[in-house]
């Protein structure tokens, strides 16, 4: 059993969407597909992946240094005997032979790509969906069969007013979702208050609506917002300010009781135990949103949940980032609170399998093996043509 080949690509997820800090104009992702020569179903089993939003493209770091390491390996060297299987946990050791620790920048990203496709593989493989192998190898078999999603949008974009933010919302709660996110910060405080409002006369109660800085705010901004959210009892106040600024988060957690969420833009499970230690997140009511598509993968996704385990968070306070199928199976497979959803933007790679509706806020996953493209056709598309073209 071998890696015969990794493929990649750059694919364009070019919207006019805006959030506080970035349009995505230009904004791109890696599609890569990792072709075994095992065979399931008379055909090879090949693996895919994707990164999530927010990073560009990793086609050149990982041609450049990534993809040589896989294919210059003794493929004996990256197979779990025990299993009969490709190893995840090799093949990670594998591509980041040679790194120096710390910076992570965007080779967390080239590399979460690729282990989301390894992990695709592995699941197809051992023929089946890759939330229940999770489940089996690392939960006692015990998986969630339904995760809680909510639906993330609300973006700034042109000529977008009230009454198309609340079509928006309105139409998020109309499929199912029971808590909404938008963006806030592109705009004055006034006019983001204004537009809460909108979307909290639509959606009934502000603790149904999170609101979403993308670290935009310094420390008063984001003292202020707090102030000003306060009153409307929001569901989170997500990234208030620089990612990495951990004492701004805990002096923000000094003027709001409130539920806090921040993560996305750590990449290691190093940085979320400095959020952890010196970001005052609180394991009682806030919320970390690690995304393993841009933070190396599920290998160091598991480095990270155990980081949360021995500072005494559960796995249950992460709902990731990226509306992804991967992170939907890590939610199901090995306990997490939820997932992001985005139901419209970043097609095709946002939203979950077609034909499995949300309901009361909760989605299922399909029953195939694998993290599950096959059964999202748009997206499968893609992924097919570089896997199979
Ligand atoms: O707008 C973005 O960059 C995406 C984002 O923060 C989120 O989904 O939470
Ligand atoms: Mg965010």
């Amino acid at each position: 059993m071998r890696i015969v080949e990794i493929r990649e690509k750059t694919v364009s997820i070019a919207s006019p969407i805006a959030n506080a800090y970035i349009d995505f104009s230009k904004m791109t992702c890696s599609v890569v597909a990792v072709v075994t020569d095992v065979v399931r179903d008379g055909k090879p089993v090949i693996g895919y992946g994707f990164n999530s939003n927010g990073r560009y493209g990793q086609g050149a770091l990982m041609r450049d240094r990534f993809l040589d390491r896989i294919s210059e390996a003794d493929p004996e060297s990256l197979i779990d005997q025990e299993n009969n299987n490709l190893d995840p946990f090799a093949i990670w050791k594998t591509l980041m032979t040679n790194e120096k620790p710390g910076g992570h920048g965007e080779r967390s990203v080239a590399v979460g790509t690729i282990d989301m496709a390894v992990w695709d593989a592995v699941a197809k493989i051992e023929g089946k969906p890759l939330y229940k192998l999770l489940a089996e190898r690392y939960r006692n078999g015990v998986a969630d069969d339904k995760v809680w999603v909510y639906a993330a949008g609300g973006y700034y974009y042109p000529g977008k007013d009230h009454s198309k933010l609340q079509d928006e919302m309105r139409s998020y709660l109309d499929r199912g979702y029971n808590v909404v996110k938008m963006k806030i910060g592109a705009a004055p405080l006034e006019e983001d208050l204004r537009r809460i409002e909108a979307v909290i006369k639509v959606v009934g109660d502000g603790s149904r609506v999170a609101v979403d800085a993308n670290g935009r705010f310094d420390q008063a901004t984001a003292i202020a917002y707090a102030e000003a959210l306060k009153p409307y009892n929001l569901f989170w106040y997500e990234e208030a300010g620089d990612p990495l600024d951990y004492a701004l988060q805990a002096e923000l957690a000094n003027h709001y009781e409130l539920p806090m969420a921040t993560g996305e833009n750590l990449f290691s499970h190093q940085d979320a135990r400095n959020l952890l230690r010196h970001g005052g997140m609180r394991p009682d009511r806030d919320f970390v949103q690690f995304d393993c598509a841009l933070s190396y993968g599920l290998v160091e996704y598991m480095r990270t949940l155990k980081v949360m385990e021995d500072l005494g968070w559960s796995s249950r306070r992460v709902v990731p980032h990226g509306g992804h199928q991967m992170s939907l199976n890590i939610a199901a497979g090995l306990h997490l609170g939820g997932n992001e959803s985005y139901p419209d933007v970043f097609q095709p790679f946002g939203g979950f399998a077609d034909g499995i509706q949300v309901e009361n806020g909760y989605v299922g996953l399909p029953d195939i093996p694998g993290v599950g493209f096959e059964a999202k056709s748009k997206l499968y598309a893609v992924m097919r043509e570089l896997g199979e073209g």
